[in-house]
């Protein structure tokens, strides 16, 4: 998607993809990485997602990127937290405690020249196009060093709708997009049923979240 699309989500409150819980399956699932809590987790296109403190509660900084300035305001503001602010390369990074959140595009991190060793997806992936997403993987593939972990969470539905996010990603197009860089382990499935909306109307025949833990070869 075009950046303004998303500044236009944030300006306009449409932000149907934030949680106000945790995920379950990051609750879920997070142990199995055994990571030692200094292990610093990137979170690409990070919103303003209440998951980053949940890792940053377990001990781990957090490296979030996210492209709209007021969904970096809210996070802190919510939170109670007054960030402090510096230019890092080309990104504005607002920063309180454990969390950094770089503001730009996510595009940009090769620009940084930072190395992690874990990483967490909901919702960003899912968020691009068809067309965007062999660039995000190979950028992710060089940001994690070999045996990296990602924890990464998609959603698969039908039917799938082409025009705008979140993306169905089902098993088939994780494995075809990461395989090359990274073993991969579907550890949970959610199936929504009738308690997502559009599945109750009769317009979805299934919504399913699907969690996956890849490890970077
Ligand atoms: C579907 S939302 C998911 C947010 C978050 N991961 C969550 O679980 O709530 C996708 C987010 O990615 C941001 N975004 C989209 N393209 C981006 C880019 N190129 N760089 C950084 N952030 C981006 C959007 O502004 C939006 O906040």
């Amino acid at each position: 998607m075009e950046a303004e699309f998303w500044h236009q989500r944030w300006q306009s409150s449409r932000i149907g993809f934030h949680r106000q819980q945790v995920n379950a399956q990051l609750s879920r699932f997070w142990p199995r990485l055994t990571l030692p809590e200094q292990t610093e987790v990137l979170v690409p296109l990070c919103g303003k997602s209440r998951d980053m403190h949940w890792l940053a509660e377990l001990g781990h900084p957090v490296a979030g990127f996210e492209l709209s300035p007021l969904a970096v305001q809210d996070f802190f503001a919510e939170a109670g937290l007054e960030p402090e602010s510096e230019q890092s390369g080309s990104y504005r990074c607002r920063h309180a405690g454990r969390i950094h959140l770089y503001e730009g595009d996510f595009f940009q991190a090769d620009s940084l020249q930072r190395r992690f060793d874990a990483a967490y997806d909901r919702a960003a992936l899912i968020a691009l196009p068809e067309a965007m997403r062999t660039a995000y993987v190979d950028l992710l593939a060089r940001l994690l060093n070999p045996g990296a972990t990602l924890l990464l969470i998609t959603v698969d539905y039908a039917p799938a709708q082409q025009q705008s996010p979140p993306f169905a990603v089902p098993e088939s197009e994780v494995r075809r997009l990461f395989e090359a860089h990274f073993s991969i382990e579907r550890l949970g499935h959610i199936e929504e049923g009738q308690s997502n909306p559009r599945v109750a109307s009769g317009e979805r025949r299934f919504f399913d979240e699907l969690c996956f833990l890849l490890r970077r070869k």
